[in-house]
């Protein structure tokens, strides 16, 4: 494994260079896997791995969206594409890709299907780290491994098409073949993954429900919204408040730390820029400190896994949540974005950004 210095700590990461996606198909020669789930993760899965050579199959609900989503992608009824029970039965690698309140309900049926030898796969430590919640106890002559992508599936697709790839962490929880580790990496390479870094179920599952919630969605919404309703309460308009907030950043400003870094970024605005928000950084540092800190208690009590679980299993969970988004997107601050991406010259004439 190779030891690289990240910013004066020595970690270990596996690189393609070390894992080349030959030995990947070695390991994986005679394995089925089948990936259970087909939202956003289970598709990129397994149109990766398909594309890599691999015995894939899907498991999904009958007369469901994402069913149908798959006969779209190519997977064959009967041939490649089964029920959630029939693919289990039929893989000896089991890919648990339904959302985490889904892998709840229907760990009795997985578990039944689970033969001695397979390996059992998440993409989440939640699973198995609140299996308090969640029922989950895999039966001890199984396998039980992670591989948990580091970017939406969206981006794990779109990045295996254009040559890159995504970090994933990746994790052994049981050893029960002596080859989980192999089975795991051959994995992680086969559906894209760029470098694998060591992890556990449980470092995984705290660091990703907290940097969700966190700086990646929930913060940034949050902290987008509070600056743009100040400046709509000083009198400015909803473009310009738009374009202060969000559209500068994701046009130019965060490509640039995504390039060289934040200090590069702060060395390509002005000096004016750069003496305020030096300084500033230090206040919203402090003031959202306390409730990053509030999150990450809520992450390791368990009440964070709990709403999910009560809110997800609901059968109408779904609409639940695109309403909340109808509603995110059709506020002032959203609908403004709209007509702001509209404006963009790439997207002149094009109904909509997506
Ligand atoms: N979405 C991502 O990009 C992403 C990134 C990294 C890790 N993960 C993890 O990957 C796993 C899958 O996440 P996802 O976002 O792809 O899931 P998702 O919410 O999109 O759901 C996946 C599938 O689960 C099915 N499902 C839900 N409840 C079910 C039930 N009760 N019975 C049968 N099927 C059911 C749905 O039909 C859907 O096709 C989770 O553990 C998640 O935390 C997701
Ligand atoms: C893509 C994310 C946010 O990194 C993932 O953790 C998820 O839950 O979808
Ligand atoms: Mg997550
Ligand atoms: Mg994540």
């Amino acid at each position: 494994m190779a030891k690289i210095n990240f910013g004066g700590v020595e970690e270990d990461v596996v690189t393609r260079e070390e894992f080349p996606l030959s030995k990947a198909q070695e390991v994986l020669k005679d394995e089925v896997v089948a990936v259970l789930g087909y939202g956003v993760q289970g598709p990129a899965q397994a149109l990766n791995m398909r594309d890599n050579g691999i015995n894939v199959i899907v498991g999904q609900r009958e007369n469901s969206h994402s069913w149908d989503k798959a006969v779209k992608d190519g997977w064959v009824p009967g041939k490649t594409l089964f029920s959630l029970e029939e693919a289990a039965k039929r893989g000896t690698v089991l890919q648990f890709l339904v959302s985490d309140a889904g892998q709840k309900m229907t760990w009795p049926t997985i578990k039944a299907c689970l033969k001695p030898g397979d390996a059992l796969y998440f993409s989440h430590g939640f699973g198995i780290v609140y299996a308090d919640q969640t029922g989950i106890v895999a039966p001890a002559d199984v396998d039980v491994i992670m591989v948990a992508p580091k970017g939406s599936g969206t981006s794990v697709r779109a990045n295996f098409l254009d040559g890159s790839g995504i970090n994933s962490s990746y994790a052994v929880y049981q050893d029960a073949t002596g080859r989980a580790t192999e089975r795991t990496l051959a994995l992680g390479i086969a559906v894209g993954s760029g470098y694998l870094f060591p992890t556990t179920f449980q470092n995984e599952v705290f660091s990703d429900l907290t940097g969700e919630r966190g700086v990646l969605m929930g913060a940034l919404a949050g902290i987008m919204e509070a600056q743009y309703n100040t400046l709509r309460s000083h009198g400015h308009s909803p473009s310009e408040a738009f374009n202060e907030t969000v559209e500068e950043l994701t046009q130019s400003l965060i490509r640039l730390v995504s390039q060289n870094g934040m200090d590069w970024m702060y060395a390509n605005c002005s000096t004016t820029a750069q003496r305020g928000a030096l300084d500033w950084r230090h206040e919203f540092r402090k003031a959202t400190a306390p409730v990053f800190e509030k999150l990450y208690q809520s992450v390791v009590d368990g009440e964070e896994t709990r709403i999910v679980i009560e809110a997800n299993s609901a059968p109408d969970y779904k609409a639940k949540l695109n309403t909340e988004l109808s509603e995110m997107r059709e506020s002032e601050m959203w609908a403004a974005g709209a007509v702001v991406r509209s404006l963009r010259p790439e997207n002149w004439g094009k109904e909509d950004g997506k």
